[in-house]
């Protein structure tokens, strides 16, 4: 193995350890993060009992992967703001608010996306 594809595989892992680290921060940090995470691992865990279709399992992920995506930006968005300006301000308020807002847009739509794929198989249990 040359030593310089050692030097990068050694890089890359440090890289996963600190985007790791990201995500044991928010975890810790962040209430939302640690309910969109327990509501994602009981669809997933729905998903195993109810059998869904290898296309509902993939709308599953990518809503679940998109709504905790953006929790996490969302607080990193809120951190670089306070960090940078700690002061009241109806710009900062804004960004704010539409960072927020992604998340719920996310949000509503991995419930609506629970709703057409989990009851029709709920009715027909
Ligand atoms: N510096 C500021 N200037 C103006 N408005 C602000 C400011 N900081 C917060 N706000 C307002 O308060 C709201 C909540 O902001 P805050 O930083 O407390 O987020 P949070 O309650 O911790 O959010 P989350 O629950 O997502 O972590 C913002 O959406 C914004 O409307």
């Amino acid at each position: 193995m040359s030593s310089d594809f050692k030097g990068r595989n050694q890089e890359n892992t440090v890289g996963f350890r600190f985007a790791w680290n990201g995500i044991v921060w928010v975890f810790k940090a962040e209430r939302n993060f640690r309910i969109h995470l327990a509501f994602a691992l009981l669809v997933i865990v729905s998903a195993f009992l109810l059998k869904v279709s290898l296309w509902e399992w993939t709308a599953i992920m990518i809503i679940i992967s998109l709504v905790l995506t953006l929790e996490m930006i969302n607080t990193a968005m809120e951190r670089l703001l306070d960090h940078f300006h700690p002061e009241i301000h109806p710009v900062i308020g804004s960004i704010k608010d539409i960072t927020a807002g992604a998340v719920l847009v996310a949000s509503i739509s991995s419930v609506f996306i629970g709703l057409i794929i989990f009851l029709p198989k709920l009715f027909a249990l």
